[in-house]
């Protein structure tokens, strides 16, 4: 677990505020014939990581926007840190983190240049060497951003986005294109964050990033939440009743599922592993071994498994190609 280990930022938010970092209730947009966000609700409570996760389309990015002031909703109430995100814009700006795709307008300047600039927007900035220390970007300080390799950008965006010391961080696929070492460092800082009370709402399309990081998991399909809950909540809750068998030659899931009687499914499942769901008892694993063994089936794996956040997803969304 990530979290709580790692550097600290050093600059604590108070908890002690009542209103939630972000609080969006019935938020609707459209785009011409497509409906983009279609009455979706969602709570950051201050301090803590929030991850929206989702196919591609499914209204994230538009979600972060209506967040960010860049958009005026149809329809639905959006409040940042207990403010209008539009109506309140220039109070919310000095508060907020936003990490831009692409880095903002200065494709000439050179990195330090960049972040000292973002520096200069606040009062009570954080050190830029230190911070470009901390994403490994101090040997690219000269280098113009066009000059930056695509994963160098992302961190010094994510530079940007911290330097001003912010209470919320909105970060849209903040390590998508990353390489291992750099997304680990990314990781450290966004827990970093969390440590010093920071709020945080993120998109991304990594399940084990919103599960290493989040401490509430969105999933949003079709512009609407489809399920949200604790990343435990959510792939947890299945976990004590799901048998993960594996066999040497195909089975009939119906055939099993009706000799194990009421109570019992089995599904064969992508991988070629079926899962057998119904209440965990071992009274369950032997006859599931022993209905093999009748059929001369040899079973190379029989777990109690617990359901992937992956699963969960392409349950909940479908496991087909969105464009
Ligand atoms: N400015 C726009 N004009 C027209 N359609 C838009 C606009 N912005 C978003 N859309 C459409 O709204 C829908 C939701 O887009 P959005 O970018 O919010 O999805 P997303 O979940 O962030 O997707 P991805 O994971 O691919 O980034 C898509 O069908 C998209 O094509």
């Amino acid at each position: 677990m990530l979290r709580r280990s790692g550097p600290r930022l050093g600059y604590v938010q108070s908890a002690s505020v009542s209103s939630p970092a972000v609080e969006i209730r019935g938020l609707r947009k459209q785009f011409g014939e497509v409906t983009a966000v279609d009455g979706l609700d969602l709570v950051l409570p201050r301090g803590q990581i929030l991850a929206l996760l989702g196919p591609n389309g499914a209204g994230k990015t538009t979600t972060v926007e209506a967040c960010e002031g860049f958009l005026r909703p149809d329809a639905g109430q959006v409040r940042v840190l207990g403010l209008d995100p539009i109506a309140d814009n220039d109070r919310l700006r000095a508060r907020i983190g936003v990490m831009l795709q692409g880095g903002g307008a200065y494709p000439g300047a050179k990195a330090g240049e960049m972040l000292a600039l973002c520096a200069a927007y606040s009062a009570d900035p954080l050190d830029p060497d230190w911070l470009l220390d901390m994403l490994g970007l101090r040997e690219n300080v000269r280098t113009p951003y066009r000059r930056l390799s695509g994963g160098q950008q992302q961190r010094l965006a994510l530079a940007c986005a911290l330097v001003g010391r912010p209470e919320l961080v909105f970060l849209d696929e903040p390590t998508a294109g990353l390489d291992a070492h750099a997304r680990i460092l990314v990781w450290e800082l966004i827990s970093a964050l969390r440590a010093d009370g920071v709020s945080v709402l993120l998109t991304t399309h990594l399940l084990d990033e919103a599960e290493q990081l989040a401490d509430e998991i969105v999933i949003v399909d079709h512009g609407r939440v489809v399920a949200s809950g604790a990343p435990t909540d959510l792939t947890g809750a299945q976990s004590q009743d799901r048998l993960r068998l594996l066999t040497a030659t195909p089975i009939d899931p119906d055939e099993l599922a009706a000799a194990l009687g009421a109570g019992y499914r089995c599904e064969r499942g992508t991988s070629g592993a079926y899962a057998v769901i119904g209440a965990l008892t071992p009274r369950l694993i032997a006859d599931v071994a022993a209905w093999c063994a009748e059929r001369d089936v040899l079973a190379t794996e029989l777990t109690a498994a617990q359901r992937s956040l992956e699963e969960v997803f392409l349950n909940l969304t479908g496991a087909e190609v969105r464009r």
